[in-house]
């Protein structure tokens, strides 16, 4: 595997300081070692810096939307050329409302993707739908072809082609999806596997159903967008909206050993990583060694040796 990373400084998504250092505390528990030591070649194109955006105010609900435009288009421009000096692109975040470039950026260069959301949210509000303006709940309706119509112009956005359609998208571990998210979610058809649908089927036969749909056509790159808040809180609770009932942290591991099996694994964002919102160095070092270990089951590592 020839792993390419990149860290994404940026909260202005949401509202909670502390997500920005996600990249260096990911880094700092070891991640080019360890991917080094199980046989990666890696390369790391540092943190992205993010210049201030001045008089960045809500427009309607939506909060700092130019800041986030502007971000997501360096980003979009970093991920892409990752893409095209060969590597598999690692993102680390950050908050989600980065999924915007690092998909986008991703698809200048893989036309035919799909998208693997591992999330306690569907991330899928509308600047229209959304209850708290926060860009980290809407990437989603920003990437969806069937959207186009539905998103409203906003400064700092215009450079946003969707890039993929309602059935390119598969999400894993669903358990805080607000009513607007539901019915959209419904009515374009996603499919989705809910934390209803992982205790009901298991793990292994969602990740068979779900290679099973991105796959229908045939096999094609895959973008996996890993929210940390996917992972129960007491696996994760460094985060900035955990919601109890998540995935194990064998399930979570289970996934990305699933995806890695595909040979297909394109770009991966590990995200949503903030040690303000610990209580506990513990608690850090747990989020964090988490958020390696997806990494790492991401690029080969099996847990039988
Ligand atoms: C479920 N939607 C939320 C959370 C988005 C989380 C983003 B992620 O990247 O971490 O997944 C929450 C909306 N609720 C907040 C509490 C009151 C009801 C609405 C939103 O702000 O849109
Ligand atoms: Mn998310
Ligand atoms: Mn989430």
């Amino acid at each position: 595997h020839s792993v390419g990373i990149i860290g994404a400084p940026f909260w202005k998504g949401q509202p909670k300081d502390g997500v920005e250092k996600g990249p260096d505390l990911i880094r700092s528990t070891g991640l080019v070692e360890k991917l080094k030591g199980q046989g990666c070649s890696v390369r790391d194109y540092g943190n992205l810096k993010f210049e201030h955006v001045p008089d960045d105010q809500p427009i309607e609900k939506v909060q700092r939307p130019r800041s986030v435009g502007h971000a997501n288009k360096q980003l979009a421009d970093a991920v892409h050329m990752i893409k095209k000096d060969g590597h598999t692109c690692v993102l680390l975040g950050g908050d989600h409302s980065l999924a915007i470039g690092s998909i986008l950026g991703h698809a200048a260069s893989q036309k035919e993707l799909c998208v693997v959301w591992v999330d306690a949210h569907a991330d899928i509000n509308t600047p229209t739908t959304t209850l708290t303006g926060n860009m980290h709940g809407q990437p989603v309706s920003f990437l969806i072809r069937e959207f186009h119509s539905k998103i409203p112009v906003m400064p700092g956005f215009s450079w946003i082609k969707p890039c993929i359609s309602a059935q390119d998208i598969v999400y894993i571990g669903l358990r805080d999806v607000d009513p607007a998210e539901h019915y959209i979610l419904k009515h374009l058809g996603i499919k989705f596997f809910s934390m209803t649908d992982v205790d009901r089927l298991g793990i292994a036969k969602v990740m068979e159903e779900t290679c099973d749909h991105i796959f229908s056509k045939g096999k094609r790159p895959i973008h996996l967008s890993y929210d940390i808040d996917a992972l129960d809180p007491s696996v994760s609770p460094a985060t900035g909206t955990p919601v109890m009932g998540g995935l194990t942290y064998r399930e979570g591991i289970y996934i990305t050993e699933q995806i890695c099996q595909t040979g297909m694994l394109s770009a991966l964002d590990v995200v949503e990583v903030n040690p303000k919102m610990a209580r506990a160095e513990e608690e850090i070092s747990s989020t964090a060694k988490t958020a390696v270990d997806v990494i790492l089951g991401c690029f080969g590592r099996v847990r039988e040796g």
